[in-house]
């Protein structure tokens, strides 16, 4: 070939609309990436001066303010009754990741999708669950949520077992059972929703845990389940007297009762009661009586504040919003019709709770808006170093070209090399943050459910969590939100008691005072 004919030849391919994008591409991937590594080789040097005090840092600590020795930044935090104001002043002030120090610890916040993801998914095994010592020892040390590795996976794998798809869809009709009698209790009386729901949502847990045919104890267990959660915010004192020690007595006694149910099966050799009390009993490698129970009162008291919480928000977002309402009422009311069959009305089954796309979104924009878990915490293993945000750009970039779209640059993109954060350190991805942001959800403060009739994009919601802690029982507080409101909008109608608004946090975010609230059936 002459060499006219080669050059032509390059200059055809290089013009063709195919070739281009990708020679640019390439060019601008290489010269990113030497730009990164120039970036922290600039890192590495400016922390070299601290380096004969501390060990070798390459990256800098976050943005933020540790506050005083000791009580850091604790006073700010609960100088206001909403943490979120405190989480959102430092987000506006510092950016997506910084760090503070609360109650003794030193923290970093977290709250763009990609370092939360990173926290909780990607590099999940560099963070480990962490909680207050005494609230381990009354849940039970051996509880799911503060293991990691073989013990937690195995774990998991029972408790999903029990609450995946397969496992709950034969409860629908003893939920809608549990359901319909605590509608009928609420009938005519004001009531305060939380609590109710707290009852209603109790009683699916024991459901969903001791299975259909499981009634001896549990009244007996109720009651300590009561003294119990009664102590798991005071103060850790174990002297005679205190909530915490009656809390303890509580725990042990609970502990007895879970022993005297597993005794009783094993003895009857029930087989078919379901629930994760069967689920756990099958284990292939056997779990201790201990284990058993720990988990067991674990996931009671995961499975109840929190879905009582929801549905609390739900009832008032719906009282707010009689356009919302409405439609709900029509899409139930239509499943209710066809259950209709010679003047009765048969039970929901699980196929009917699939046919629920408008209430299914009502649920998730009330877990968006209400965010009842604003954070969680993991601890730090090592020093784990966060990349900057170079590798997104990347992403982007090649995002960008791939769909010939016009390249734009978000200058946000070059702000840092990335940071580290220290061995022992807390680190709280801010669900809360991430679900009210306007990059991810447009006037994000407006209860809007439609938003849901597209997905979110990817890691920006997660009212269920993240990776390998993420929620094991989300299907069942779906589908025990979707059976309540069922019959809750299609039977009664409901009004608020006294002029009130406003939020508590007794931890879960919640309409102030329980939202007291009077219903009453329609026909
Ligand atoms: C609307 C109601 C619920 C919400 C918003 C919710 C939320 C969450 C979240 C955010 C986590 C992850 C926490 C973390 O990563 O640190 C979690 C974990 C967990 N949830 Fe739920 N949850 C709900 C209902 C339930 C129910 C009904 C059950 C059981 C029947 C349950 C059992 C658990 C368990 C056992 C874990 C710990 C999992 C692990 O550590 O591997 N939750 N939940």
């Amino acid at each position: 070939m002459s060499p006219s004919a080669y050059t032509s030849s390059i200059t055809a391919i290089l013009s063709s609309s195919l070739l281009l994008p990708s020679v640019l591409m390439i060019a601008c991937l290489l010269f990113l990436y030497l730009a990164y590594r120039l970036a922290l080789r600039a890192f590495s040097s400016s922390a070299s001066a601290a380096a004969a005090t501390a060990p070798a840092r390459k990256l800098p600590l976050p943005p933020g303010s540790m506050g005083w020795p000791y009580i850091g930044e604790t006073f700010q935090l609960y100088s206001n009754s909403n943490p979120n104001i405190f989480f959102a002043l430092k987000q506006k002030r510092y950016g997506s990741i910084f760090k503070t120090h609360i109650l003794g610890c030193p923290c970093v916040m977290v709250s763009s999708p990609e370092a939360a993801r990173l926290v909780l998914v990607t590099r999940a095994h560099l963070f480990k669950p962490t909680f207050p010592a005494s609230k381990e020892c009354m849940l039970g040390p051996q509880a799911i949520f503060f293991q990691q590795g073989e013990y937690h996976a195995r774990l998991r794998r029972l408790v999903l077992r029990a609450f995946m798809p397969d496992g709950i869809r034969g409860f629908v009709p003893n939920i809608e059972s549990v359901a319909l009698c605590a509608l009928r209790s609420w009938d005519g009386r004001m009531v305060n929703t939380f609590q109710e729901m707290k009852t209603y949502a109790l009683n699916v847990a024991l459901l969903s845990i001791f299975g259909k045919d499981e009634i001896s104890y549990m009244e007996e267990l109720k009651q300590c389940y009561y003294t119990l959660e009664k102590g798991y915010n005071s103060m850790p004192i174990n002297l005679p007297g205190t909530l915490f020690h009656k809390a303890m007595k509580a725990r042990k006694q609970l502990g007895q009762i879970v022993a005297k149910i597993i005794s009783s099966r094993r003895e009857k050799k029930v087989g078919d009661a379901g629930g994760l009390l069967r689920s756990f009993m099958e284990a292939k490698e056997a779990l201790t009586e201990e284990q058993i129970s720990d988990n067991i009162i674990g996931v009671i008291f995961a499975a109840r504040d929190t879905t009582a919480s929801v549905l609390t928000w739900i009832v008032k977002f719906l009282g707010e919003n009689p356009a919302v309402l409405q439609a709900v009422t029509e899409e139930q009311e239509e499943i209710m019709n066809s259950k209709v069959v010679d003047e009765e009305e048969k039970s929901l089954s699980w196929a009917d709770t699939k046919r629920m796309p408008m209430t299914s979104r009502v649920i998730q924009e009330t877990m968006r808006v209400a965010s009842i878990l604003s954070f969680t915490f993991r601890e730090a293993v090592q020093d784990v170093e966060l990349e900057g945000r170079f590798f997104f750009f990347f992403f982007f970039f090649f995002f960008q070209l791939a769909f010939c779209r016009v390249p734009w640059f978000d200058l946000r993109l070059f702000g840092n090399a990335g940071y580290l954060i220290p061995k022992g350190w807390k680190v709280m991805p801010l669900f809360r943050n991430i679900h009210h942001s306007p990059d991810n959800f447009p006037n994000p403060e407006k209860f809007d459910p439609s938003r849901f009739e597209v997905s979110p994009k990817p890691n920006t919601f997660m009212p269920f969590g993240n990776g390998s802690h993420s929620c094991p029982g989300n299907e069942l507080a779906k589908l025990e939100m979707l059976v309540l409101l069922h019959h809750l909008t299609t039977k009664y109608r409901w009004s608020v008691s006294g002029l009130q608004s406003g939020i508590q946090f007794g931890p879960f975010a919640l309409p102030l005072n329980g939202l007291p609230m009077t219903f009453s059936r329609k026909i």
